[in-house]
């Protein structure tokens, strides 16, 4: 079974439910969750059962459809009352990937620009047009990523990754591991790729390996502390990670780990490529000590991979989800629209980023 041909988050046939595949089960058990009310898919989004900023906005845009879709209510003033109490609810899930509050905007936009020529139940079958809209742009997008990262990769090259940015993250294909399976659709059977475990919550090992290894690349999972001992050796080529909020000049939020593995590129002078659908563009903030970091639960770091005790009772945590790695850092930043290179703030205007 090849980790693509998962489905990662699509509404059902039956259009009452959301069908996300569960990643806190993953790699040991493939099971879908059916999910109708607005409270699971919030708190499927905020247990990362979908995660991945692209994947987490096209739950969102389904969330907020299904939170409205089964309203008995012809008055259009207080249907989108309730859209908007909802979509409040839903956008507190998680406040760093901006492709949460960016889908529920694009729905809101929608409301509010058809409500006056739409009925109540026009206005549903409106807002789901709108949701898979969104999902199918995002497969697209992340095949264009995928095309031009393909254009920056050569025969035989090491590739690092952190975290999850592969299919998994996306409606489909990904961002940071497009580029490896359009490679392997060009017939490409020489790549290594190299999977930052990322702790704590194991999106590296349990995902991105998974991902990479079922689709039959050869694959090698590290540890955390292992990347710089990896690029002395000379294995990585070059690095693509996700992202899930970029500032205007170019800063941006990953996964935490992520700006340690940028500087430990630039010190071995390792091309470092940021994979960023525009929708993660946040043009709103210049750079990114603007970004929101989301602080997780400590049990993340101390209790979810172990039988026993790890750490003494009682011993703080820090507990980041993210962090933001400098503009400075970054060699360019692959968009669906071509790829960026510094200075950012010009380049993502060329590339009709606004
Ligand atoms: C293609 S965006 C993937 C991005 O999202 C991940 O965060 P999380 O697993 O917490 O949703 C990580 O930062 C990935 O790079």
């Amino acid at each position: 079974m090849n980790a693509l041909s998962l489905d990662t988050v699509v509404l059902a046939e039956n259009k009452q439910e959301l069908v996300i595949l569960d990643q806190t089960l993953l790699p040991g058990e493939i099971r879908y969750l059916h999910l109708s009310r607005t409270e699971d898919i919030r708190e499927a989004i905020y247990s990362l059962r979908v995660r991945g900023a692209p994947a987490i906005g096209v739950a969102a845009a389904y969330g907020i459809y299904l939170a409205v879709a089964g309203l008995e209510e012809t008055d259009m003033d207080r249907f989108c009352a309730v859209f908007r109490e909802k979509k409040a609810y839903l956008n507190s899930a998680r406040p760093t990937a901006v492709n949460l509050s960016w889908a529920l905007n694009r729905m809101e936009r929608v409301l509010d620009a058809e409500r006056d020529t739409l009925s109540v139940e026009e206005m549903k079958r409106r807002l789901c047009q709108e949701a898979d809209a969104i999902r199918a742009e995002d497969i697209a997008i992340s095949r264009s990523i995928g095309e031009y990262g393909f254009s920056l990769l050569r025969h035989g090259d090491g590739i690092l990754t952190h975290c999850n940015a592969g299919t998994l993250a996306t409606a489909k294909y990904g961002t940071a591991l497009a580029p490896i399976y359009i490679a392997l659709e060009h017939g490409w059977d020489d790549l290594r790729v190299f999977c930052d475990e990322t702790r704590p919550l194991l999106q590296g090992a349990r995902l991105s390996a998974f991902e990479m290894q079922t689709a039959g690349v050869d694959t090698t999972l590290i540890c955390d502390n292992m990347a710089s001992i990896t690029m002395k050796r000379g294995k990585i080529n070059i690095v693509f990670v996700g992202c899930d909020r970029v500032a205007a000049n170019g800063d941006f939020a990953n996964k935490i780990g992520t700006s340690g593995v940028a500087i430990l590129a630039r010190y071995y002078g390792i091309p470092f490529y940021v994979c960023a659908p525009s929708s993660t563009i946040d043009l709103s903030i210049p750079s990114g000590e603007h970004i929101v970091i989301e602080e997780r639960p400590a049990e993340e770091v101390t209790h979810m991979w172990y039988a026993k005790p790890m750490a003494p009772e009682g011993v703080k945590v820090d507990n980041p989800a993210f962090d933001v790695t400098d503009h400075s850092l970054i060699t360019g930043i692959i968009t669906e629209k071509g790829i960026a290179y510094p200075p950012f703030d010009r380049a993502f205007a060329r590339l009709g980023i606004v």
